[in-house]
């Protein structure tokens, strides 16, 4: 079975590229393996045609959470009745791909799979020489076979071109394709065998002599979460105020499953960097808030005070009733 592995830093548009592929699958049946930072897997929920029951296949998608179990989670994949054609495994946005691309290169799942290719996610608007201050950052760029420079309708065409020009420096010939949400031929991402196992001789050994020792690789680089669930709603005007007054500048990724008194539909809320935006769509489960923060010591008190003062205020809202819910 080919796979890919998509990595990419914290917000770049992985879950957007995996959206893309999903709905442009055709009859390909595509198992999907997500690996969140964070309590709350949001982007579980964020997945098309993704069925609540994480390891159904009635819909030709698998998502389940990569644990310690992961060689165990690729098993229950292969063994599946229903064959899967192809396995693409979403790295988290602070993860150091290289435990995963050993995993598959240097386990059983060496006879079982055929690592195909591992495409790195680049933010054309937010990536720069810093690189967020982030080890995992560069090596999601060292280690990777193709990089889809994504969000290009929000840089600078000199944006661009410093980034590919650094991209060149770091790895010379890599594969550079552009990208707006996530947009690209599949012939172009899927089954282009690029990952050349011989690079990774002495990681292998090295790996298989002490795998423990790149479990450290997956070190989060100083960052932390702060997760915040809700049965009670959300009032707009008090989260816009948190949002753009009151939120520490040291997140930087947040998103959810919102809930506001004032409209009956669920939102979506996705912020990275200094930009947010809330989409709305339907509730198909009861209605609450499911929401992450990522970012560098933050102060998860103060955040969670924060937003549970942005809640619906019940002694004021003597007429608020919950609404009617999807059977
Ligand atoms: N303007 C613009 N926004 C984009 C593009 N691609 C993705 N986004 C938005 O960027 C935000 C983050 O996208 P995701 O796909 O969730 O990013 P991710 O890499 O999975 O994020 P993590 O799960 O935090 O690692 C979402 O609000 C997307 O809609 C793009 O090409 N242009």
């Amino acid at each position: 079975m080919p796979v890919t592995i998509i990595t990419g830093f914290l917000g770049s548009g992985k879950t957007t590229l995996l959206n893309q592929i999903l709905q442009n699958k055709d009859k390909l049946k595509i198992a999907v393996l997500v690996n969140e930072f964070g309590d709350i897997n949001i982007d579980e929920k964020l997945l098309i045609s993704v069925d609540s029951d994480m390891i159904d296949l009635g819909n030709g998608c698998i998502c389940c959470t990569i644990n310690d179990g992961f060689v165990n989670t690729v098993y229950q994949v292969l063994e599946r009745e229903e064959k899967v054609d192809y396995l693409v495994v979403e790295t988290t946005g602070l993860a150091d791909p290289l435990p995963i691309i050993l995993t598959f290169l240097s386990t059983e799942l060496k006879f079982l799979t055929r690592l195909d290719s591992i495409i790195t996610v680049v933010d054309a608007a937010a990536f720069d020489a810093e690189h967020f201050d982030s080890d995992a950052a560069l090596s999601q760029i060292r280690y990777g076979d193709l990089v889809l420079l994504n969000k290009i309708d929000l840089a600078t065409k000199n944006k661009i071109s410093e980034l590919k020009a650094f991209i060149e420096d770091t790895k010379p010939g890599f594969r550079i394709l552009e990208s707006e949400y996530g947009q690209v031929p599949l012939p172009l991402i899927l089954d282009i065998g690029l990952t050349q196992t011989d690079n990774y001789q002495t990681d292998i050994s090295e790996f298989r002599r002490n795998k423990s020792a790149f479990n450290n690789h997956l070190e989060t680089d100083g960052f932390n979460f702060v997760s915040f669930e809700s049965d009670l709603p959300f009032q707009l005007e008090k989260l816009e105020h948190f949002l753009s007054e009151q939120l520490s500048s040291n997140v930087f990724r947040a998103k959810g499953i919102l809930w506001f008194q004032e409209s009956p539909s669920r939102h979506i809320f996705q912020l990275s960097g200094p930009r947010y935006d809330l989409q709305a769509d339907d509730w198909t489960t009861q209605p609450k808030n499911e929401l992450v923060f990522i970012g560098r010591n933050l102060d998860k008190s103060l955040i969670k005070q924060q937003l549970k003062d942005c809640l619906v205020d019940l002694v004021i809202n003597k007429e608020f009733s919950l609404p009617n819910l999807p059977s």
